[in-house]
């Protein structure tokens, strides 16, 4: 079946959010399928960042809806959205600095993945294999995205949130990243929060882009790449 007619693994209607008073996402709506990635674009303060946090359920919404696989989640707590399927890799750090890259990786997911999980995960990117005893703190920035990205796959979501993975990361290895984000792309579902516009626009299918909290402009990428709009949208 194709995406269009699949029904979409997340549904977002309506959705108003902020901190306390301060309202920043208001009316947002999206779609997002069962496999391929979706990149969400805005300059800097668009509401980027609170989008991912309010469907991860760090933020609580005032009003609207967040439904996955058909499940209202938008008042859950954060747990339980992960357990539903919901990854994310926030914008900072994802792991546990001080400790190894092995340790970290057997937290992953909520704790004690299966090894055959984790030795996925070292084929999947292998630089980390080569780094299992060092600590994170001591990864390149690169480095340190694989493992944060690695730690959210070993929980087996159905929806991975991405903030930025590609956010001071050396630009030998931004390729490598958006080489397994593609990978990714065919089994599963992401949301693609990225500064690297034609990166995000390779990686993605569509598009969605943020003004002021608000979808100014959606659609296929290859559409959104040509839109005479979108560089509007993003110009500081
Ligand atoms: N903890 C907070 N408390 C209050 N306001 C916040 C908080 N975090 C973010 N904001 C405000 O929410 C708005 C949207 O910020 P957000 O980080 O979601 O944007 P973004 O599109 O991800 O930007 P960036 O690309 O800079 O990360 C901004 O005006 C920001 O100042």
């Amino acid at each position: 079946m194709s995406d269009v007619l699949a029904a979409p693994l997340l549904e977002i209607a309506g959705l108003n959010a902020g901190y306390g008073r301060s309202q920043v996402l208001f009316d947002l709506s999206l779609t997002v399928p069962a496999t391929g990635a979706i990149a969400i674009l805005g300059r800097n303060g668009a509401g980027k960042t609170t989008l991912l946090k309010t469907i991860a359920g760090e933020i609580r919404p005032m009003s609207g809806r967040i439904r996955l696989g058909g499940e209202e989640v938008a008042g859950t707590a954060p747990e339980r959205r992960a357990r539903l399927g919901i990854g994310h890799v926030p914008q900072e750090d994802a792991i546990f600095a001080r400790m190894s890259v092995r340790e970290n990786l057997l937290l992953g997911g909520g704790g004690a993945p299966p090894k055959s999980a984790i030795e996925e995960m070292l084929n999947f990117f292998p630089k980390l294999g080569t780094r299992l005893n060092q600590t994170a703190a001591t990864l390149s920035g690169g480095e340190r995205k694989m493992l944060a990205i690695s730690r959210a796959l070993l929980g087996r979501p159905r929806v991975l949130l991405l903030d930025e993975p590609t956010e001071g990361v050396w630009v030998g290895v931004i390729e490598e990243i958006a080489d397994r984000l593609l990978d990714l792309s065919k089994r599963m579902s992401i949301v693609l929060v990225e500064q690297h516009v034609e990166l995000a626009l390779r990686v993605a299918g569509a598009a969605y882009v943020m003004d002021r909290g608000s979808i100014a402009l959606h659609g296929p990428a290859a559409e959104i790449r040509h839109d005479p709009a979108l560089l509007r949208y993003l110009a500081p």
